[in-house]
């Protein structure tokens, strides 16, 4: 591990990193700075949670001139939560020499950002559709700029961003530093990095997985049906603090979210169908613990760092492994551990295969929980509660009530009936999870395309052992964007094969 001291950085930033609590530049960090303090171009992978922001965040600080009031670097993220998040890394890391930022995403109000605009920023965090708005509104002028940089390249390639940053390129001048940064860097970013970089350092940091070895991945096998009840016996098992739990659409996050509701859980979802003010909502609690279970399709997938997430769920296994390695990546952050739990239908079996290939890495199979195993994890949640509630040594008056609750009953049925109250038993309230189709039989990777899988199922599974029929999958594809300036027909959540593009954005 390397000091920033040595890394050639300035006494603000050095003082910002410090604040930040950074002692050490993590390997992405000491591999990438001084190239790009130097000015060359820079390709870095690492693995998620490593510290990717930084290794440009620093530079790109340091780049910047707080005497020129034009805009000198422009980020470029697929999602806004990420630009939101790395705008505000960014801010940290630039806070003591005042550089002023501002993000631009779709679904704020567009007045607003150009008002800010007007404030003169010198770094602008933004969304590719948010971003050509403003160009075409021309309202941001992207002329000074000198270092750009594209956060989660593989993924805007993924989403069909590409011809939107061919656009924001033309009106950003050549002259540039280009920065370009992922966990994971499939073949096609090679188109990338040829045309939109000069002569790229390439920065990889050797692992032998391109998983973090700190998370746990296990699989269970189950069929489409039992996912759900398999599911809440292993939340009860787990009892994760913090817990993502990623479905392939949006229908499907917003059945679960509910179906968890009902059964007890704090659960929201997120998705790119929901307004960017409950987006930003729903984040917010889950970061401030009044929520313990994100559901997520994509969309929360890449770059967010979300302190304190435990387990990630993939009720459904990702079609493209890439996908598999950023959702897990939620877990297991800054050298902290963590666990993924994958579920994949018999029919999937060859997706596993191919995650594991890609990742280098065994998924260890998990046992389904019996009801009796979900029911001890509960009952040992209430035992865990009541020795809290002992150490707190503030018991006042209910001292008085346990004295004659003894005189008349043994006191090992006291103690008891008190863990049955704390108990959440096994709970059968009927949900609704309509099934999704299981992905194309598949032994091997392949780029072709396969067909469309957006209409999901027509069967619907009712938790409680009922069937019944709800209405089919067949919900038009709503997804939006700015102004509704865009194509339709593009999903969110990767319901089309990986190279298909995909859109959660804007
Ligand atoms: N040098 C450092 N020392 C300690 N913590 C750090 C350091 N650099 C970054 N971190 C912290 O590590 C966490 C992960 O960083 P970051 O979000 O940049 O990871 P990433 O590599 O971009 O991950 P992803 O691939 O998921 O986008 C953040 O909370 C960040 O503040
Ligand atoms: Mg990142």
């Amino acid at each position: 591990m390397t000091n920033f001291s040595e890394l050639n950085i300035s006494e603000s930033t050095l003082r910002s990193v410090k604040r930040m609590g950074f002692e050490e530049a993590t390997p992405i960090q000491e591999g990438t700075i001084r190239f790009a303090i130097e000015g060359r171009d820079v390709l870095g992978q690492a693995q998620t949670g490593t510290g990717k922001t930084a290794a440009f965040g620093i530079p790109l600080i340091e780049k910047i001139d707080p005497k020129n009031p034009n805009i000198q670097a422009l980020v470029i993220a697929p999602t806004r939560e990420l630009a939101i998040q790395v705008s505000e890394e960014l801010y940290k890391i630039g806070y003591d020499k005042r550089v002023k930022l501002l993000s631009v995403y779709g679904g704020q109000e567009i007045g607003r950002q150009i008002r800010a605009l007007k404030n003169r920023p010198q770094i602008i965090v933004g969304t590719p559709g948010r971003i050509i708005d403003h160009i075409n509104r021309r309202t941001l002028k992207l002329e000074d700029v000198q270092t750009l940089v594209l956060d989660e390249a593989d993924e805007m390639l993924n989403m069909g961003f590409i011809d939107d940053i061919n656009a924001i390129l033309e009106n950003v001048p050549t002259e540039r530093q280009t920065l370009l940064f992922s966990a994971t860097m499939p073949p096609a970013i090679r188109k990338i990095a040829e045309t939109f970089m000069r002569d790229p350092e390439i920065v990889k940091i050797k692992a032998k997985e391109l998983t973090v070895d700190n998370i746990d991945q296990y699989f269970v096998k189950s069929a489409e049906r039992e996912k759900f009840d398999v599911l809440s016996r292993l939340l009860n098992v787990h009892q994760p603090e913090l817990a993502i739990i990623f479905g392939r659409t949006k229908r499907r996050v917003d059945e679960l979210a509910q179906a968890l509701s009902i059964r007890g859980y704090l659960a929201e979802g997120i998705h790119g169908d929901l307004s960017q003010a409950k987006r930003i909502s729903v984040l917010r609690q889950f970061k401030e613990n009044k929520i313990d279970i994100l559901v997520a399709t994509d969309v929360a997938a890449r770059g967010l760092d979300i302190s304190g997430v435990t387990h990630v769920y993939n009720f459904d296994i990702p079609q493209d492994p890439e996908s598999y390695v950023h959702r897990i990546g939620r877990t297991g952050r800054a050298g902290k551990s963590g666990l993924a739990v994958t579920f994949v239908t018999p029919r999937e079996m060859g997706y596993l295969r191919i995650v594991e290939e890609t990742t280098k890495k065994r998924m260890t199979p998990l046992r389904p929980p019996t009801t009796d195993e979900a029911l001890e994890g509960q009952q040992r949640l209430a035992v865990e509660t009541l020795e809290g509630l002992i150490a707190n040594n503030n018991l006042g008056d209910y001292r008085l009530f346990a004295a004659e609750l003894l005189e008349n009953h043994e006191a090992v049925d006291i103690v008891a009936a008190a863990l049955r109250s704390l108990t959440k038993e096994p709970d059968d309230t009927p949900v609704t999870i309509t099934e999704e189709r299981p992905l194309p039989m598949r032994r091997e990777r392949s780029n072709k395309r396969s067909n469309d899988r957006s209409r999901g199922g027509n069967r619907s599974f009712s938790g409680g052992g009922r069937r019944e029929n709800t209405r089919s999958g067949d919900r038009r594809n709503n997804s939006r964007r700015d102004g509704a300036r865009r194509e339709g027909g593009r999903r969110e959540g990767g319901q089309g094969r990986s190279r298909s593009p995909r859109r959660h954005e804007d």
